[in-house]
């Protein structure tokens, strides 16, 4: 197609919200007039689908949940006068408490105010919280934010050893919908021995975020940590930010949740619309589905040129991936279902792997993510005219058209800047493009079968660990790894036990192995306190 036939075609497809300013630009994705044609009575059946999920029908089926993420950027749509009154009463409970933290009304026993917020959590309970802070919460925040989004030791040492200092002042917040996820329960225990290590109380600098009833809620009841915030069934993890788990730790960093519930708010309405053309969501939907040919064959990579929104593609890949990679569809069929998804950020990544996309294996499609604002205030010129916007606005342009010119898609988003009320839109816009993809290809996008697969075998191999001790434990002297897995009842289990223990030597855990240690089966093992 040659360049004025492209600006027609860029044209025809443009999607423009004036009320938000956002573009979106489907030119570069070469599907043609039949190819949409043929998407509209599969689009028909998705509009309905999704209306119907908004209207609280059972849309989780396997865990009979009805899914309810777009109630909370307006209540008024809530499918019962309880669940709209919930929603508005945690809102107004997340206010009133970060007002009376802000005033110091509610402080730490042994300084004025918080500082520092420490948030402990894993999947849609850290990342929309670390993508809205990092796009969202500036240099000055009144709390200033700090993650613990996993397992490893050495992570949670980085995290507590900066907050060393300014523990005292340090509100954590501990985020869990189901309130047993592994890794959040380590994180709080990890963070709680720190604040006893230094003769603080926990429960005085302790609030949860998590299901009613929960362990989590349980245990913060019982210990009387300062407040607990509920997190309703109804809202699954990747689509929880902005529920309580993402508006009360923006909002404890300063950023307006009023401002990102109502770019939500205004981009739910032009999702809405049951017309693919004009909107937004059902366009990246109809994209997605026409490069990877409704079978996900292509990545999506996310490129969004401005640093503040690094994390987009991460909190994407939950999304998109938790959401869609699924075995089954929703007649019981293996349809192996899914869109991989990653990034980083342009034009950082243009010196990374860019050169793959534009010569390599064309198995991805990109979406750009421009943001027209530079920076606030005026930017210094780099060269006679020209500022580094322009090179990071032009690397942008020349990219996209590079890939183009060598048959890879791609797609654009424009947004006028990043506020509280775009990324709330790009969220929105998100959200119910999963929800149309996920029926389209009729697929369950609610559930995470495969996730509780992989908890379920580590829960077994911590159970082996245990058993390997016990047996170690008993004996007087060393034994081979085949007599000790024959103790422990657990033959078929050689590997993974011969890896345990391999962890645990490593680890000044009593432990000994003795032998070659390139020949496992060589290896004896004693348990030495
Ligand atoms: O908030 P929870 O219950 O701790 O779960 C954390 C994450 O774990 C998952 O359940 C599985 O990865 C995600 O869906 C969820 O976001």
């Amino acid at each position: 197609m040659d360049a004025i036939a492209l600006w027609q075609r860029y044209q025809d497809w443009l999607y423009y919200h004036e009320g938000l300013g956002l573009y979106l630009d489907v030119s570069r994705v070469r599907f043609d007039e039949a190819f949409y044609e043929s998407m509209k009575p599969k689009f028909d059946k998705a509009f309905k689908d999704v209306e119907a999920l908004e209207g609280g029908a059972i849309a989780n089926p396997d865990e009979n949940r009805m899914v309810g993420h777009y109630w909370l950027r307006d209540p008024e749509i809530a499918p019962t006068p309880e669940i709209k009154q919930e929603i508005i009463g945690t809102l107004e409970q997340i206010e009133a408490f970060v007002k009376k933290v802000h005033s110091g009304e509610i402080k730490p026993p042994g300084a004025p105010k918080f500082t520092d917020l420490l948030s402990i959590g894993i999947g849609g309970s850290a990342l929309g919280p670390q993508f809205v802070s990092q796009a969202l919460a500036g240099n000055s925040p009144p709390l200033k934010i700090h993650f613990i989004d996993n397992t490893d030791p050495d992570g949670i040492d980085r995290v507590l050893n900066e907050l060393k200092d300014r523990l005292g002042s340090t509100l954590t917040l501990v985020i869990s919908k189901s309130g047993g996820t592994p890794e959040p329960y380590n994180g709080m225990r990890e963070a709680k021995h720190a604040y006893e290590t230094q003769g603080l109380d926990f429960s005085k600098h302790a609030i949860a975020t998590t299901g009613v009833g929960s362990k989590l809620d349980q245990q913060a009841k019982s210990e009387g940590w300062i407040e607990t915030f509920p997190m309703a069934d109804w809202v699954g993890g990747r689509t929880s930010e902005l529920s309580a788990v993402g508006l009360l730790p923006a909002a404890l960093q300063g950023i307006d949740i009023r401002a990102m519930l109502e770019g939500a708010k205004v981009m739910d309405a032009a999702t809405r619309k049951p017309d693919m053309k004009t909107n937004p969501s059902a366009l990246l939907a109809l994209s997605w589905y026409y490069v990877g040919n409704g079978k996900g064959e292509k990545d999506m990579v996310v490129l969004p040129y401005k640093d503040s929104l690094q994390v987009l593609s991460r909190y994407l890949q939950q999304l998109v991936m938790e959401s869609l990679g699924k075995e089954k569809d929703l007649d019981g069929n293996i349809v192996n279902q899914g869109i991989a998804v990653y990034g980083n950020k342009g034009s950082t990544d243009q010196h990374a792997y860019v050169q793959q996309l534009r010569d390599g294996v064309p198995n991805f499609f990109v979406t750009f993510i421009e943001v027209l604002q530079d920076r606030l205030g005026p930017s210094p010129e780099v060269e006679p005219n020209v500022t580094a916007g322009d090179y990071l606005s032009g690397f942008l342009q020349g990219t996209r058209q590079a890939l183009y010119e060598n048959q890879r898609d791609s797609i654009t988003i424009t947004i006028p800047e990043v506020t509280p009320r775009s990324v709330g839109a790009l969220i929105a816009l998100y959200e119910r493009a999963v929800s149309f993809y996920g029926f389209l290809v009729n697929i369950n996008a609610y559930h995470q079968p495969g996730v509780e697969a992989g908890k379920k075998a580590a829960a077994a191999v911590l159970n082996l660990q245990q058993q390997l001790l016990n047996v170690l434990k008993a004996e007087s002297g060393g034994l081979s790894l085949e007599a000790l897995v024959d103790k422990a009842g657990a033959n078929d289990e050689i590997e993974k036990a011969y890896k345990i223990l391999r962890h645990l030597a490593a680890n000044d855990r009593g432990i000994v192995i003795e032998g070659n240690l390139g020949e496992p089966a060589s290896l004896t093992v004693s348990y030495k306190a």
